[in-house]
């Protein structure tokens, strides 16, 4: 699998100050983990939440989901010594809460070695303006849509079709796949109302995004069911390959098929379909 074929369907948050449910994160089927020590742990827990985290992940038993781990602001008292922690104990990823432009990464990118990435929340208006640069900053490997302190700051109302949002994830979209990078949708925080998060989960899906930010284990199965190739696009893009090499064979640049015409472009998006599905069932086998 590249790591432009690694799939992100499922992305949950699990507080690093929560044991129970970093022990449990062990058994989970996502596809990435966020271990939070930011907005999930209260000030007072902060230190003890960087202990237990460091505990868990120096023990390990979390691959092959990918590990980010989410760092307190540089701009907070902890923000420092979470990222010297965390760097030294390579996790796929540092997410850094809040990036207003591609300074903040670029400085965090300073402290870390080896193959560890720096994943941007984009959460605050002067991010969402930034974000073609933030998408280019060093060690840069993708966006988190923060769509809770976003709706916050724009002080917009939440709405079930994310209308006053849109603008907002269409730009971080577009920044991610002109820097080819991932860009995985906000949380959606009425984690016991499941068809709500399928239709948000659709929504994401449809506009592009990789998958979703979780924050419960009863959302991973909608989002690893809607962010994963289906039945029809895993049939449609064989059948398109087959047609457009019978097509090439005959001499021709152009397939017809089911009514439509398939180019060597729609053939580039049906392999990333089938290069998809194979990743997901290596990662579920
Ligand atoms: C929302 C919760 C507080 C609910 O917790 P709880 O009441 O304990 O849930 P359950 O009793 O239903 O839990 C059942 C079992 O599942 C485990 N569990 C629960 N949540 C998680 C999780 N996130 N990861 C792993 N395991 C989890 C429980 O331990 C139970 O296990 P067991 O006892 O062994 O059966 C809670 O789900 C929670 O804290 N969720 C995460 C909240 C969070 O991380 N928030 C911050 C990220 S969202 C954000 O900041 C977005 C962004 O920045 C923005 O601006 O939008
Ligand atoms: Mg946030």
């Amino acid at each position: 699998m590249t790591p432009a074929d690694r799939p992100f369907r499922s992305v949950l948050y699990i507080p690093g100050s929560k044991p129970r449910a970093l022990e449990k994160a062990r058994t989970l089927p996502v596809d990435a983990i966020i271990f939070d020590l930011e907005d999930a742990v209260a000030p007072d827990e902060k230190e003890n939440a960087r202990n237990t985290l460091a505990e868990y992940l120096t023990e390990g038993g979390y691959a092959p989901r990918q590990v980010i781990v989410r760092i307190n602001g540089a701009d907070t008292p902890w923000g420092r010594d979470d990222l010297a922690t965390f760097a030294r104990l390579s996790p796929d990823a540092i997410l850094l809460p809040k990036v207003n432009g591609a300074g903040d990464v670029a400085a965090a990118a300073q402290s870390l070695t080896g193959s560890t990435r720096v994943w941007a929340m984009m959460e605050t208006p002067e991010g969402i303006l930034n974000a073609a640069s933030i998408a280019r900053a060093p060690a840069m490997g993708g966006f988190v849509m923060g769509t809770n302190d976003l709706a916050k700051d724009l002080g917009c109302r939440t709405r079930a079709d994310r209308l006053p949002l849109m603008t907002a994830l269409q730009t971080c979209l577009l920044a991610a796949r002109a820097a080819a990078i991932p860009c995985i949708d906000g949380v959606f925080n009425a984690f016991k109302d499941e068809e709500g998060l399928r239709a948000e989960c659709e929504q994401g899906r449809d506009l592009g995004m990789d998958g979703k930010t979780l924050i419960h284990p009863a959302q991973i199965a909608v989002a690893n069911a809607v962010f994963a190739p289906k039945v029809d696009e895993i049939d449609l893009a064989r059948r398109q390959i087959k047609a457009f090499e019978a097509a090439m064979a005959a001499g021709q640049g152009v397939a017809v098929l089911d009514g439509r015409i398939v180019e060597n472009l729609h053939v580039d998006t049906a392999r990333r379909t089938l290069a998809k599905h194979a990743a997901i069932t290596a990662l579920e086998n």
